[in-house]
């Protein structure tokens, strides 16, 4: 596969790097500029807000699928992702672990049977994070349909820890999802871009992407 990445200085870019190996990567956007030799089918986007614009542009310059990973979003970025999505196939999600997708599909299933449970959020990440709360904590509260508090600490190297309290005066259940490394969110982002190689255009998520999986 020929790829592009958005961010190939930063942690997951870097993470990237290492698990896309034996794929070439032709196109690096970061701070210091646009570096190609190559066109990419697929671009990659693990940075930030303020560079989606140059990645919307090349995927339509050279008709790559984007797999973005990239939090923070605006409202008005995920509508210019929806339309880049009329014409490539896009992934979008805050969160590319498989773990993460299972807990948001066990809380969009079960939550309302807990909506007499108080429940709040805690989502601990490494002190590098530059957004807070995490996108993963706001895809999991939108999975519960309630308005729950959010909790966030940045504290040294942690990779990414989310979960969720629900309690009453009688009971706690509690659901932690913890990654071990930046390495899971590298390996879901080859799945998605492997996905995008084999999809038409349209607007997916990670879900959709592990469903492809288990096909
Ligand atoms: N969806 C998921 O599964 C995951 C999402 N993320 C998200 O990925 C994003 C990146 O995280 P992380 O790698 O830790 O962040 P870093 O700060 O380590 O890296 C950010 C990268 O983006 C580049 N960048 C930032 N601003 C610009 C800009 N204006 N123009 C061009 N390049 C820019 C940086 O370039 P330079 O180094 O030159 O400054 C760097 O390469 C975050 O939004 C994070 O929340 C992270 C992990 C998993
Ligand atoms: O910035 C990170 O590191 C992470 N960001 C994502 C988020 O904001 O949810 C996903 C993961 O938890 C790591």
């Amino acid at each position: 596969m020929r790829y592009g990445l958005t961010g190939s200085t930063g942690r997951m870019g870097k993470e990237i790097i290492e698990v896309f190996k034996g794929h070439d990567l032709v196109l690096e956007v970061n701070d210091t500029g646009i570096f190609r030799h190559g066109e990419p089918e697929v671009i990659v986007d693990f940075s930030n807000r303020e560079v989606l614009k140059t990645t919307i542009e090349l995927a339509v310059q050279f008709g790559a699928g984007v797999v973005i990973g990239t939090t923070a979003l605006s409202q008005s970025d995920l509508t210019d992702l929806r339309t880049l999505s009329e014409k490539v196939p896009v992934v979008q999600s805050y969160n590319f672990s498989t773990g993460i997708n299972i807990m948001k599909m066990i809380l969009r299933e079960f939550s309302s049977l807990l909506k007499d449970f108080e429940a709040e959020l805690i989502e601990t990440h490494h002190s590098g994070k530059k957004d807070a709360p995490s996108g993963t904590a706001l895809m999991l509260k939108d999975a519960t349909e309630r308005d729950l508090p959010i909790h966030s600490l940045r504290v040294g190297g942690v990779p990414g820890d989310h979960s969720i309290v629900f309690a009453n005066e009688g009971e706690v259940i509690e659901i932690t999802h913890r990654a071990i490394s930046r390495k899971v969110f590298a390996i879901g982002a080859l799945t998605a871009a492997r996905f995008c190689l084999e999809h038409e255009k349209g607007f997916y998520s990670f879900e959709e992407v592990i469903r492809w999986t288990q096909r």
